[in-house]
This record gives structure tokens, C-alpha cells and sequence, in this order.
């Protein structure tokens, strides 16, 4: 399976990329003014900070945050070599993820399902582990030169945001604050997106609607608008804002937090003028991790709605079905009645 990026500027948008009628995009153009939550992580009162990243994870699933801490300089320097990674030479990208002979690094097209997709997805993607960085490092491209460095700096400054964030939902819900401070949270990955101008953004995705099989995700998206998030039954783009990460609550908090929080659903469109660079910091358990209804929020009134699962199961069922409509994910998550 060759690279989109290896073969995309031909201008052809093949057959194999065009989704069916009620799939497509359609309308590309959503309100971004009806946007979701901007939240200053450097306010003065945290209980207000509490209440706002509660309130969005509520109603949205999803939220931005501005002065975060992470400097701008590291964020440009890794979206510099984000885009310079995804436009070396297909061989090379190939060679420089190939370092580990169990495959922790992975580049792909599409999705990580290609083969068995009924049709693609415009975009190509390079993941990683990033925990604990001296042990992962060594898998990761040396190409471009520095992409360890930068990289590496940027995974370690994510991990302190995403702990950050996640005690302030864990006040927020009434969890202990180091409930997540366990195997829940430690095999984090980076991932990095790649989507080219597409010649008929109208008639295919980069991709589809799905929500992420994560605790939480940190996504730093750019200046190009493309991500779009479903809610009452309509799309509503996220603005790009300068310098802001875009958070989002993933599935497996939807459950923990026994349906309080909400793992939206969101998707990719692609635009005709502009390649866009993401960058996503998924916060994943360990495969072996039990994942439930948090036990402190669940009572005679508040019964669990969710089974308990492995988060291996879950990962087997997501990949067998990766649309939030999943059968076999709502099978495993499902009480019986
Ligand atoms: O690239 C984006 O804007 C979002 C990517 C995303 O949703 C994902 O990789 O799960
Ligand atoms: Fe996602």
C-alpha cells in the first residue's frame, strides 16, 4: 500500500476515496462561531477552571485551552518537524519507522485498517509510543534530525498537561486526584497526521466520524481548519485558534466517568488548497488495565450503565469495527438487561 502523500499531487481523487452519497462531507462550510469552549488554564480561580472544563466535557466532549504552559516556540518546532517528517520520501519514512523489530512504530495510509477498508480516508499517519521516553526513544525516526529531540520535549510536556488536565476532571467528577495516576494513563502516543490538499474535498473524508478509544486526547491542530465535531445532530468545525491545544474526552472516560462526561464524535474534512499537519497525544491504558464505572460514582441511584472490560478487549472490538455504531464495542461495554 503506497503513501497518499507519494502519489496525492497528481490531482485525481480515485474512485477508492469516494464515499458513498449519505457518508460524504457534503455541505463543507459549518459554523464555527457557535464554536466550542475556550478555556484559560492560567486563571486565578481553579474551582471556576473546575466548573468550565467539567461544563465542556458535559455538553461538548470537547474544549480548548490557551496559556496552557507549553511554550510556542516548542509548539512551531514540532509542527516544523511534523510537516518535514511527512515530506521526505516515502522510502524514508518507511526506513525511519521501521527501527523497531516489534513494529511500536507505525506509518500508515488511510486508516490502520487500509486492507479492509471499504473505502479511504485522506490522510497518512505516523504513531508512537512515548513512555518511558528513554526506552521508547530509540524506535522513534532519527530522520528528520530532529525529530527525537523535539519530539521527545514535546511528548514529555504533553504527559504534564494531560496529568494536569485529567485532576482537574477528577475534582470536577469527585474523584480522588490521583485516579488516573495508575496503569489507566501510562502508555501515551503521539501521532502525526498528515492531510494534503485534496481535489474534491466534497466527496471524501480525511476521517470518518468515529470518537478516540482513550482516556483523553490532546491535539494541537495548526492554522487550517478541518476538524469538525457532532453535536445535536450537526457538524460544528473547531476554530483554529493560534497556540491552543484542543482537548477531547475519549471513550473509555465516557465510561469511567459512568456517562457524565462525553466522548464526542468528530471527524476530518479535507480542503483543496492547504495540507494540513496534526498532531494528536493520545492518553491510552495498559492493555491489561480493568476498565469501569469509576466505584465513587456509582450508587443505588447512580447505577453503573456501563460493563467492566479489559482495555485489550475493548482495542480487539474497536479495531473490528472502529465507528462509534460498533456492534461488537457496544457488546462488551453493554449491561445485559
Ligand atoms: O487531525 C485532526 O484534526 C483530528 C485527528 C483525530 O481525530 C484522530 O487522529 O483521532
Ligand atoms: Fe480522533
Amino acid at each position: 500500500m503506497e503513501l497518499l502523500s507519494s502519489w496525492c499531487y497528481d490531482g485525481s481523487l480515485p474512485e477508492s476515496y469516494v464515499m458513498p452519497p449519505e457518508r460524504r462531507p457534503g455541505n463543507l462550510v459549518v459554523p464555527l462561531e457557535k464554536s466550542i469552549p475556550v478555556i484559560d488554564l492560567q486563571c486565578h480561580d481553579p474551582k471556576d477552571t473546575i466548573q468550565q472544563i467539567l461544563k465542556a466535557s458535559q455538553d461538548y466532549g470537547f474544549f480548548q485551552v490557551i496559556n496552557h504552559g507549553v511554550s510556542e516556540e516548542l509548539m512551531d518546532e514540532t509542527r516544523n518537524v511534523a510537516e518535514e517528517f511527512h515530506a521526505m520520501p516515502g522510502l524514508d519514512k518507511e526506513r525511519e519507522c521501521g527501527k523497531d523489530p516489534n513494529g511500536s512504530c507505525k506509518l500508515y495510509t488511510s486508516s490502520y485498517a487500509y486492507p479492509r477498508e471499504d473505502f479511504h480516508y485522506w490522510r497518512d499517519a505516523v504513531t508512537h509510543p512515548c513512555r518511558p521516553l528513554d526506552e521508547r526513544i530509540q524506535y522513534w525516526p532519527e530522520k528528520p534530525t530532529r525529530y527525537r529531540e523535539v519530539v521527545g520535549t514535546y511528548s514529555v510536556e504533553m504527559w504534564k498537561l494531560s496529568c494536569r488536565i485529567l485532576e482537574f476532571i477528577c475534582e470536577g467528577l469527585g474523584l480522588s486526584v490521583d485516579y488516573f495516576s495508575n496503569d489507566l494513563t501510562q502508555v501515551p502516543k503521539i501521532m502525526i497526521n498528515y492531510y494534503p490538499p485534496c481535489p474534491a474535498p466534497s466527496l471524501t473524508l480525511g476521517l470518518s466520524k468515529h470518537c478516540d478509544p482513550t482516556i483523553i486526547t490532546i491535539l494541537l491542530q495548526g492554522q487550517i481548519n478541518g476538524l469538525q465535531v457532532f453535536k445535536d445532530g450537526r457538524w460544528i468545525g473547531v476554530q483554529p485558534l493560534p497556540h491552543a491545544f484542543v482537548v477531547n474526552i475519549g471513550y473509555l472516560l465516557q465510561i469511567i466517568s459512568n456517562g457524565k462526561l462525553k466522548g464526542a464524535e468528530h471527524r476530518v474534512v479535507t480542503n483543496s488548497r492547504y495540507a494540513r499537519t496534526t498532531i494528536c497525544f493520545f492518553v491510552y491504558p495498559r492493555d491489561e488495565s480493568l476498565i469501569e464505572p469509576a466505584k465513587a460514582l456509582v450508587n443505588a441511584s447512580n447505577p453503573a450503565i456501563y460493563k467492566a472490560f479489559k482495555f485489550v478487549d475493548f482495542v480487539t472490538a474497536f479495531v473490528l469495527n472502529p465507528d462509534d455504531t460498533g456492534e461488537a464495542v457496544k457488546e462488551l461495554i453493554t449491561l445485559n438487561p
